[in-house]
Formats: C-alpha cells, sequence, structure tokens
C-alpha cells in the first residue's frame, strides 16, 4: 500500500529536512501558539495547515490554482463543500484523532503531486458548524479530515486543538434533556434521536428523560433540589413551546422571587401596587427568600450572586439559581415553536442542537402572569404562570381551546381551530390597565403611522428586529435598570375599556410559520418590554384583512384603527362580560383577573438570536401595491383583490376558464333575474315541439344559483379541469374541447331515459371532470376539509360519500361518473389493450378550435411537455398538416399512443 511521504513545504520558513513534520512557532513564551504543517485533506488533496489559538486554516497547495483564481472553479463541483480555508475554533464542537485509514483522492487531474499516491494515512477530525449561505441562521454540522503520514504529528495536532477547545469555558458539559414523545406530529423521540450523536461526538454528557404524561416534566423540575440541579449546565427541552413551558415553570415557580405585579382593581378605581399587595393583601403568597432551603448549596443563596449575574437576573427580581453556566436550551419539535424561531432565527433541530453543543448565550425576558381569584380567605389570592413569549386573551384563547379538540391532527389542528374562531367572531368586554413605559411616545394613531411609514419617517429603532448580538437587547441588559414609573402614580397608567376581539402580550416578537414577521416585529429577546396589543371588536372583514396582514411577510397587522399597540412593562386586565381565556405559551389559563409583569433578561438560552434579519422597509417601498395601502387601505384592499383575481382569471387556460365563465354569468344573469332558469332548462318536449335547441346546450352552462354548491361547482372547474387542461391535456385544446363534447352527447343520450334525465346536467358534466382528473391524477394526495387524505383516484368516489353524508341526490354525481369513465375507457384503456381507438377527436373539433383561434392550433409547433404533469394522454397530440406527432414524451415506439397521430394533409 502506496504512502503519501512527499509534502512539498512551499512556505519559506518551513525549510525543514522532513517535510512532514509540523513548524511550531513560539510567541512569547515556551507555550507555542502556532502550529504549520503540511496535511492531506480528505477529498481536496494537499494543503498546508496553520493552527493557532482561535481557529485553523489552510491553503490548498495546488500549483494549477493561482491564488487570484475562484478557487470554485479551480476546484471544480466536486469541492465546492470542501472550499473552506478556515474554521474558528468557536465554530468547532470536536476534534478526534482516528487512526491509520483510507483518504479520499481528489478527482482533480493534477499530475504535480496528487495522482499516484497512496490512499491511507492517520488522520484527525475535525467537527464543525457550516452556515447556509442563503440563511446565515440554519447551521448544519460538517466535518474536515486531515491526515498524515506520521501518526504522532496527527496526534499533537487533535491534542492541540482539544486544548483548545477546553478553553471554551461556556459550553455545556452535562445536560439534562427532557423529551415530550407527544409534541408536534408525535416525533419527539425521532426528532431527538437525529440530534443525539453530535452531542455524543461533542462529549457533552446527557440525561435523557422521556416524559410520560402531561406536567411529567414540570413536577420533576419542581420536586429536583438545586443542588442536583447545580449538577447540570442546563435543561434541554425537545418539544414545542408548550413543553418548554412547562419546564421553565417547573424551574421558575418554586425558585423566583419577586413582588407580584399590582392586582388589577375590582370596583375601586385606585390601582393596588405592589407594596400594596404585599403590605394589605395577607394572602399573597410570596416565597420567603430568607426562609432556608432544603438544600446546603451555597450558589443557591442570593447573597452568592456576583454581579454578573444580578444584571443577568434582573435586579427587581430574586431569585435562587443554581449556576451562573445554566441556561435553557430547546430543539424544536412541537407544532409552533415560536421560541425557537426567535431565538435561533430557524426552525431546525439540528441548528439548535449545535447551538446547545457551543454554548451560545442569549438572554430571555419572562414574563409574569398572575391570575387572581377569590377564594375563602381572601379577595385575591394568586396563581402565578411564567410564558417565554406570548399570552393573549379572546381570539388566542379560543383558537388554543378549540384546538386542544383537535390534538390528534397535529399542527393542522391549528388552522382549523383557527377558521372556526375566526367565523366565530366573538368579542368579549374587558378592562385593561396597562403601565407607560417611559419610553413609549403618546399614542401615535393608525393614520398617523401609516403616513409616517410611508414617506419613510418611522423611526428605525420602532422598526428593527431582533437579531444576533442585538443591539438593543445587549445594551438594555447592560445598562443601569431604567427608571420605572411609580405604579403608584395614577398618571403613569392607561386605562382601557371596550369589547376586544383579542388582547395580546408579546414578550418576543413570536415569529412561526404562519406569521413570518410575528406579531410584534421589534419585540426583543430582552428589551425589557411587554407588547401589549388590543384589538378591539371590528368587522369580521377587517379582522381577516389584520390577519392576513399577519400572515404576510412585511406585513403591517399593527396599523389598524382598531389595533393598539403599546410597550409597556406591567398590565391588569378584568373580564366584565362573556370570558374567553388565556393562552399563555400555548397553555390554557382561565382568569377573570389577571396581571402581568415582565422580568427582563430573567433566563439565558443556549441559542445566538436570529443571523442578520431583514426589515421590510426597502421592500415596503419597492412594492406599489404597499405604498397604496399606506395611504388609501379601504380601496388598495380592494384594489388588490381585483389586482390579482384579474391575474389569476388572465392565467388560466382557454377551456375552463371559458366554461368558467359562461357558467358564472349564466348564475349571475340568473340571480339579476334577466332569464328564468327554467327557459334554458333540458325538456326534450321543448326542444323537439317548440325547437328550443339552445336547451341542448345551456342547460350544461347552469349550474345553478349562486350559493355554496353553485361555487363548489365551479372551483372544480377551476382547479381540476385547469389541472387537466395544463397537465394531459397540454397543447391538447381540440382533444380537452372534445371531452367536453363527448361529455355532453353522452349525458343528451343518457337523458332520453326519463328516470335518469335532469334538467341541468352541468354538475354531471363538472363531475366528469372530476372523474378523468382522478384517473389523470391517481397518486395525488388530497386533502378533504383538512380532515382526510386521500389518493386523487378516490377523489370522485370521496365526492360521491360526502353528497351522501350531507343529503344531496346521487345522481348527476353518479351520471358524471359514468360519462368519465366512458369516456376513459374509450379513449385510453381500450387503445392500450390494443383496441380501436373509436373515440379520436373528431377533425370538425380541430377545425372549431382553429376558427374559435385559443389554445393550441393545428400545425402549431409541440412544445417540450412538462414531465410533471399526467401520464395518460402523452402523445396523443394532432399536428395537422405537420410531421407526425408521436409522444413528446415518450421515446418513439413506446408506449400506449405512440404513432396515433395523423396529419391533416394525408388520411388518417
Ligand atoms: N408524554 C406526554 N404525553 C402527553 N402530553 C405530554 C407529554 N409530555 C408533555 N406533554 C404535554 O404536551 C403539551 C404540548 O407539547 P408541545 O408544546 O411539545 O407540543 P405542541 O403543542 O405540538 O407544540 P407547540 O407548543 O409548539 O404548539 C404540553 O403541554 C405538555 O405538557
Amino acid at each position: 500500500m502506496d504512502r503519501i511521504g512527499d509534502f512539498n513545504m512551499k512556505d519559506d520558513d518551513a525549510n525543514d529536512d522532513d517535510d512532514s513534520r509540523p513548524i511550531i512557532h513560539s510567541v512569547g513564551g515556551e507555550e507555542p501558539s502556532i502550529l504549520t504543517s503540511n496535511f492531506f485533506l480528505d477529498h481536496v488533496g494537499e494543503v498546508f495547515l496553520t493552527l493557532k489559538p482561535d481557529g485553523l486554516s489552510w491553503k490548498l497547495m495546488d500549483s494549477l490554482c493561482n491564488d487570484n483564481e475562484d478557487r470554485s472553479t479551480c476546484l471544480g463541483i466536486q469541492f465546492l463543500s470542501k472550499q473552506d480555508t478556515s474554521i474558528n475554533i468557536s465554530d468547532v464542537y470536536a476534534v478526534e484523532f482516528i487512526d491509520w485509514g483510507l483518504v479520499h483522492k481528489t478527482l482533480l487531474t493534477n499530475p504535480g503531486f496528487l495522482l499516484g499516491h497512496a490512499s491511507e494515512m492517520y488522520r484527525f477530525t475535525v467537527h464543525g458548524i457550516e452556515r447556509s449561505k442563503s440563511q446565515p441562521s440554519l447551521w448544519a454540522p460538517t466535518v474536515f479530515t486531515f491526515a498524515h503520514v506520521d501518526k504522532q504529528t496527527c496526534q499533537m495536532w487533535a491534542n492541540r486543538m482539544n486544548s483548545y477547545l477546553s478553553l471554551e469555558t461556556d459550553r455545556p458539559r452535562n445536560l439534562l434533556v427532557y423529551v415530550n414523545p407527544g409534541s408536534g406530529k408525535g416525533n419527539g423521540c425521532r426528532t431527538w434521536e437525529s440530534v443525539a450523536p453530535i452531542f455524543s461526538q461533542a462529549k457533552v454528557k446527557t440525561k435523557v428523560i422521556v416524559t410520560e404524561r402531561a406536567g411529567h416534566a414540570r413536577d420533576a423540575m419542581a420536586s429536583i433540589t438545586n443542588r442536583e440541579l447545580n449538577l447540570y449546565d442546563g435543561i434541554v427541552a425537545v418539544g414545542g413551546d408548550g413543553f418548554f413551558n412547562e419546564i421553565l415553570n417547573g424551574i421558575l415557580l418554586p425558585r423566583h422571587r419577586a413582588p407580584y405585579p399590582p392586582t388589577p382593581p375590582d370596583d375601586d378605581p385606585t390601582i393596588e401596587t405592589e407594596s400594596d399587595v404585599l403590605l394589605h393583601d395577607p394572602t399573597v403568597t410570596i416565597v420567603d427568600p430568607t426562609v432556608p432551603n432544603d438544600d446546603e448549596s451555597p450558589l443557591l443563596k442570593r447573597s452568592t450572586l456576583n454581579e454578573s449575574q444580578a444584571v443577568n437576573l434582573n435586579q427587581d427580581s430574586e431569585m435562587s439559581f443554581p449556576n451562573e453556566r445554566f441556561r435553557f436550551g430547546l430543539i424544536p419539535s412541537g407544532s409552533t415553536d415560536a421560541i425557537v424561531i426567535c431565538t435561533t432565527g430557524v426552525r431546525d433541530p439540528m441548528t439548535s442542537a449545535l447551538q446547545i453543543i457551543l454554548g451560545k448565550r442569549v438572554c430571555l425576558d419572562i414574563a409574569q402572569v398572575v391570575k387572581w381569584e377569590k377564594s375563602h380567605t381572601s379577595k385575591n389570592k394568586p396563581h402565578v404562570r411564567y410564558a417565554a413569549s406570548f399570552a393573549g386573551y379572546g381570539f388566542y384563547g379560543d383558537v388554543i381551546t378549540e384546538s386542544e379538540k383537535y390534538r390528534w391532527m397535529g399542527p393542522k389542528r391549528y388552522d382549523y381551530a383557527g377558521t372556526k374562531v375566526f367565523l366565530r367572531h366573538r368579542s368579549y368586554e374587558a378592562k385593561v390597565a396597562y403601565m407607560k413605559a417611559e419610553s413609549e411616545k403618546t399614542n401615535v394613531g393608525a393614520n398617523a403611522r401609516r403616513i409616517k411609514a410611508f414617506w419613510g419617517l418611522t423611526k428605525e429603532s420602532e422598526r428593527i428586529a431582533c437579531r444576533a448580538k442585538c443591539d438593543i437587547c445587549n445594551t438594555t441588559s447592560v445598562a443601569p435598570q431604567r427608571e420605572k414609573p411609580d405604579p403608584k402614580q395614577e398618571s403613569n397608567w392607561v386605562r382601557v375599556k371596550g369589547r376586544f376581539l383579542s388582547i395580546g402580550a408579546a414578550v418576543i416578537s413570536c415569529r412561526n410559520d404562519k406569521a413570518p414577521d410575528g406579531l410584534v416585529v421589534d419585540a426583543h429577546l430582552s428589551d425589557g418590554f411587554l407588547h401589549l396589543v388590543l384589538i378591539k371588536e371590528c368587522p369580521r372583514a377587517f379582522y381577516l384583512w389584520h390577519l392576513t396582514q399577519l400572515a404576510r411577510k412585511g406585513g403591517t397587522p399593527l396599523n389598524f384603527d382598531f389595533v393598539e399597540h403599546h410597550k409597556t412593562t406591567t398590565f391588569t386586565f378584568t373580564s366584565s362580560g362573556e370570558e374567553s381565556v388565556w393562552n399563555v405559551d400555548g397553555e390554557i389559563l382561565q382568569a377573570r383577573k389577571l396581571s402581568a409583569q415582565v422580568f427582563r433578561g430573567l433566563i439565558s438560552l443556549f441559542a445566538s438570536g436570529p443571523e442578520t434579519y431583514k426589515t421590510h422597509f426597502a421592500d415596503f417601498i419597492q412594492e406599489p401595491a404597499s405604498i397604496i395601502n399606506n395611504v388609501y387601505p379601504f380601496s388598495l384592499f380592494f384594489f388588490n383583490v381585483i389586482l390579482n383575481s384579474f391575474r389569476y382569471y388572465n392565467s388560466l387556460p382557454p377551456v375552463a376558464k371559458t366554461y368558467a365563465t359562461i357558467c358564472f354569468f349564466m348564475s349571475l344573469c340568473s340571480e339579476l333575474n334577466l332569464y328564468s332558469p327554467w327557459t334554458v332548462a333540458l325538456s326534450y318536449e321543448d326542444v323537439f315541439k317548440h325547437f328550443q335547441i339552445w336547451r341542448l346546450v345551456t342547460n350544461f352552462i347552469f349550474l345553478g344559483s349562486f350559493s355554496l354548491t353553485f361555487a363548489f361547482r365551479l372551483f372544480i372547474i377551476l382547479k381540476y379541469g385547469v389541472q387537466l387542461e395544463r397537465g394531459p391535456f397540454d397543447k391538447r385544446t381540440a382533444d380537452y374541447v372534445w371531452m367536453f363534447f363527448f361529455g355532453a352527447f353522452s349525458l343528451l343520450a343518457i337523458s332520453v331515459i326519463p328516470f335518469l334525465r335532469s334538467p341541468f346536467m352541468g354538475a354531471s358534466l363538472v363531475f366528469m371532470i372530476v372523474y378523468v382528473w382522478g384517473r389523470e391524477f391517481p397518486n395525488t394526495r388530497i386533502n378533504i376539509y383538512g380532515l382526510v387524505e386521500l389518493k386523487g383516484f378516490y377523489l370522485p368516489w370521496a365526492m360521491v360519500a360526502l353528497d351522501l353524508v350531507f343529503g344531496d341526490t346521487l345522481m348527476p354525481s353518479l351520471l358524471g361518473i359514468g360519462v368519465g369513465h366512458l369516456y376513459y375507457f374509450l379513449t385510453v384503456l381500450h387503445p392500450l389493450a390494443g383496441g380501436t381507438d373509436f373515440c379520436k377527436t373528431p377533425f370538425w373539433v380541430h377545425k372549431l378550435v382553429k376558427y374559435w383561434g385559443r389554445g393550441y392550433q393545428m400545425n402549431s409547433p409541440v412544445k417540450k411537455a412538462d414531465p410533471s404533469t399526467g401520464v395518460a394522454f402523452q402523445g396523443r397530440s394532432y399536428r395537422v398538416g405537420g410531421t407526425s406527432s408521436a409522444s413528446t414524451r415518450y421515446p418513439p415506439n413506446v408506449g400506449a399512443f405512440n404513432g396515433r397521430s395523423r396529419r391533416m394533409d394525408t388520411s388518417s
């Protein structure tokens, strides 16, 4: 077996007898800080490697690549992933010496030094992270394998790197991991299994506990002693926001000590202040920090907190916490995962795992939500909850309550429950009082905000989203505590009373898949504010508009007159009528009276914050629609709707478009009483006796008066009819038109039998489309009302079943299926089995289409087909007067329809 033994040192300093030995630079003392040597980088080639305390870098010793050349071009496509030439120690999570073994030769044809060399050496691997170029927040593990013929050299480099890694003291060594097996789609365990190997690679010890029931983790956290907790550098939750909340509460409830926020005023208008609560309400059960804890660990005592901890944990609060290194980790596996998206920038278990292993840290504000209730001993007995992301009432509470009934649906339950609750459109009477934050300006009205935004006058600070190394979070967390407004002073409070669709308090922006910018785009991870969003009662359409803005990237969900957004530190709430519930981080809290306050940077998370996040000001300015939106919101809403509808309509293919348009206008005219539907219905008597032959056609184009059934039929044409025309009937306009003619003729023939006759056969024709679509797209997955998923093949039958359930007549659907099957049999199945094609598109249909001038004309060039379209009708195009058009998709002489094209200038 060959060995590489002739590394060439190209550095002038590396003028050693044995080129393969590392050069050691001693800088400023005994400890050599720089190592250099030649190594073989697996899959790349020979490199000159340099190790410094802050990182490893290398230079490809490829004589063919000059330094000015673009390495990626030079190295070729195989090496794109290995074009890095350095990695910081802070991005490395493991270095391992691995024994003698295979290294892969580069595929470069470089006769200078790569070809002909041996392929086995001693190796050490460097495991680090790679940031996605397009989405820097997304991290993936990467590995570099360096090889050398000398074992000692390899070992020495690996040891040196490991010694540098050991200086990274902020990294966890020992973690307690809780896995919720039922989170999200029930894949908590799989999520953990997918990331567990990198924890062992990084030599991070993990004690993994899979929960057995709801509340398991909270109970465990509440009962674990601080001494035991102190053995760990953090707790990692593998699950969703609700599961994280459970662990957070398990940790904080017995340990966090701070005065409660003021109770909401009863009928008495004076607000009770913190001290009022403490002094006058004997029932408030604040844990006395002076009461000795069973646990003897000195770290638990507040007096032992050093200054930095005190700043970190917020000076308002008093908290016994195990150790300074302690952080929370969250590996996303839930249905929403807003906390992970806000703290890492992406919803990716691997990114979260890597950020935990590399010991990243961000501080997170925590809201303390206190529910006050009457007990037999007290007027106001507090029940405390902590929230890391959001507490919401009304719509938010109703959605979470409704969604709990459909947990079996997985994450889809939120869509379903959201739609139901939206349709209910309930508002709730409530009183809200919030403390004015010193930085909040007078309440700028929505119109003024809109105009300011339009002219670019909105202050940058009002729009800056939180990001990694966020200035707002960092400056505020180290700056002296803001002077808090005195809660005793009535002038520091603002009171709002009315009917609200929802009341929300966002601790962080709450970005998630459904709201890409979150509810409050500029809510920061540790800005020390609660962002109170009050949505007053408004028409359903306006609320829908708010929701669509929420669902849109760059949307402005808070720029409405019925929406108020206030930055505050404390607020109180009292329900004064019909009640909803509170949704605290996805968990239900029933409270008639509630108050909340925020603790700035109360906990630390293993996360680095989202990478640079683009504000949407530029988008806003560029998009003309958005400009109008902010000046003439109402007109733009309709303008947008009309514009998008127009665009959509224009994009429709001709046959489906024409059929849908005619049907729509037929129903519209009937609605306007311009004619009676009975004058267009099928009646053979009128056709033959009174020569009302139009009835033979018009009965197919009246789909009913405006109703849900009509909308559904139109939807079928626009969805399935369009898919057929764009797919299997692509470039075969005449064939598609013929399908409709065939259906109509067949239905007319069938309706000669009185029992099977129906005055309007349009519904059957539409159903025929569904049947043919089902045969053409048999494996496409269909979701019915978000409840059942089935294959396209079964769609017509599922629709028949629905007709049955809703008590609709089955005849039109069954006739449509029958005719659809007849068509499919004659045009596809029978010819495929070697039979004669009885159902060829007649020549007059081609002529008609030519005369019509829409779609693909006779003699038009046959374009290359889209391979993703349907299968059965491939190759059945007719090139009239052109060369034979065998399948445009199948190779010659393969498939059912080869040779069935015909030339107009010859007989078929
Ligand atoms: N073993 C278990 N069996 C049943 N429920 C559990 C179990 N472990 C935890 N839970 C509960 O499951 C609830 C939801 O968990 P989680 O937050 O992980 O998922 P999710 O609700 O799908 O996601 P999200 O909160 O992001 O919407 C939590 O309230 C938690 O108490």
